[in-house]
């Protein structure tokens, strides 16, 4: 890293003064600030300018931390620890501790240790690191009674985040440990990585442990529905549901900054096909938004009962679930094909192949809205970092979740410009919306059906 060096006196100024202005903000405002306690608000409020700071004052902690911490330091506390931080939370979640303490009351070890069903020794030694997240904590150091805090109190309130974390944990997790065998086994000595699923970490670590060529094109998604004896046959596929309803209820992105520049009202009466839109989550936001619109929730036939459960009785009328396979051709002539974080889970040669499945119900002049990240460059105009680090960190973890447990990608604006084009000339990019400080971005793309002429 060349030019001048932050000094811990410089970040901590700037932390105090990031911190101050935070707070009177907030003051003003009347808003609760989160704390530990399990009876904390869960989050900061959505106001762009408080964000922004936000992600400043995480960023100057973060060089800070670093810093304090010294370079080798950090080496061997990194390696050592953030694996056990992860298998912490993964216990905590598996042997639902979680529910083992009441929300509003404490839980001895014994009561624990009884509840969890594990042996007293273990749990205590569980809890004692994830004190030191702050998740859970005695009552007072020492005292032999645990309280939920602040993060813990959300998995009760908001117990789908608890899918989200065994996605996380179980599988992805399980995944990165064997992604450099899948690396080696596809990728080594290779101009470019492979585009198939089934040679990804995830692929390595559960269902193609032995790199078999018949299973590379089998993907997470095929494995999640089969997995499981009789009775529980896709489990882990509803588990994924589960955790993409957590991700979805996330108020750190707005209905709004989903539905983007697109001006849904002026659609009036149209149908909205919602490919890959699991349990119908984003359908929901279009059709309370906007009551002429209609939406047909297209995914795997074994989310439609969790779709149905999901599903308001006030918009059954308004949105429907069909089973399609999106690599199959589409039947459903639509205005409108909205893909919400399906793309960024396939290389090339397989998005090309989803958006060639359009082409019998492409209508001329028909929309395909695409909401998935946008890797940001890696620097701005002046040389400088483009995003705040924390959102660099989120951005990178994204694209490598999406390297992990299918091969796929996070692409930049320039990737998608290519990807359309090579998919079919007549698809044409008319705009790309970012809101200010989200990794993800609404891309607008018309199906200009020309009529062949004599030059062509
Ligand atoms: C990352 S999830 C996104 C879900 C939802 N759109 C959202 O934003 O929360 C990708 C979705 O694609 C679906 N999917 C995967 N392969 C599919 C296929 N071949 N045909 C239809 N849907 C598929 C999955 O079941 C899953 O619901």
């Amino acid at each position: 890293m060349a030019g001048p060096q932050p000094t811990l006196l410089e970040l901590s100024s700037k932390i105090s003064e990031i911190a101050r202005s935070m707070s009177s903000y907030m003051e003003t405002k009347n808003w609760p600030a989160p704390s530990f306690a399990a009876s904390s608000v869960e989050s900061y409020p959505q106001a762009p300018e408080l964000h922004s700071a936000r992600m400043m004052l995480i960023e100057t902690l973060m060089d800070m931390l670093h810093l304090a911490i010294s370079p080798s330091e950090f080496l061997f506390w990194h390696a050592l620890t953030t694996k056990h931080d992860v298998m912490v939370l993964d216990v905590l979640n598996q042997f639902d501790f979680f529910s083992a303490v009441p929300i509003d009351g404490s839980a001895s070890y014994t009561g624990i240790a009884a509840y969890t069903k594990l042996p007293e020794s273990v749990v205590r030694r569980i809890l004692r690191q994830a004190f030191t997240l702050h998740l859970f904590a005695e009552t007072f150091p020492g005292s032999g009674y645990v309280v939920h805090t602040a993060a813990t109190a959300y998995t009760v309130r908001q117990p789908l985040v608890r899918s989200w974390i065994a996605l996380n944990t179980e599988e992805v997790g399980k995944g990165c440990v064997t992604m450099p065998e899948a690396l080696k086994a596809y990728s080594f000595g290779k101009e470019q990585i492979t585009q198939k699923p089934g040679e990804c970490g995830v692929a390595r670590a559960f269902y193609n442990r032995d790199g078999r060529p018949d299973l590379a094109d089998k993907t997470y998604y095929h494995w999640a529905e089969e997995d499981g004896e009789d009775g529980q046959r896709g489990w882990r596929e509803r588990r994924f549901g589960e955790a993409m309803q957590a991700l979805g209820k996330q108020n750190t992105v707005t209905p709004e900054q989903i539905l983007g520049g697109v001006d849904w009202g002026a659609l009036g009466d149209a149908t909205v096909v919602d490919v890959g839109g699991s349990v119908g989550h984003l359908s929901h936001i279009l059709a309370n938004s906007y009551p002429n619109l209609k939406c047909i929730v297209q995914d795997v036939p074994g989310l439609e009962p969790q779709f149905n459960a999901a599903l308001p009785a006030e918009l059954s009328s308004r949105i429907t679930f069909k089973a399609h396979d999106f690599f199959s051709p589409q039947l459903v002539v639509a205005d409108v094909y909205f893909f919400k974080n399906v793309f960024l889970n396939w290389q090339d040669d397989y998005a090309i192949r989803i958006l060639r499945a359009l082409l019998p119900s492409l209508k001329p002049g028909a929309r395909i809205v695409v909401y998935d990240p946008i890797m940001p460059p890696v620097a701005n105009e002046e040389g400088k970092r483009a995003v705040p680090l924390p959102v660099e960190r989120l951005m990178t973890s994204m694209d490598l979740q999406m390297l992990v447990v299918c091969n796929g990608i996070d692409r930049t604006i320039e990737d998608w410009v290519k990807l359309f084009k090579k998919a079919d000339e007549r698809f044409c990019l008319k705009g790309v919306s970012m809101p200010k400080g989200s990794p993800f971005g609404l891309l607008e793309v018309t199906f200009e059906h020309r009529t062949p002429s004599l030059e062509d």
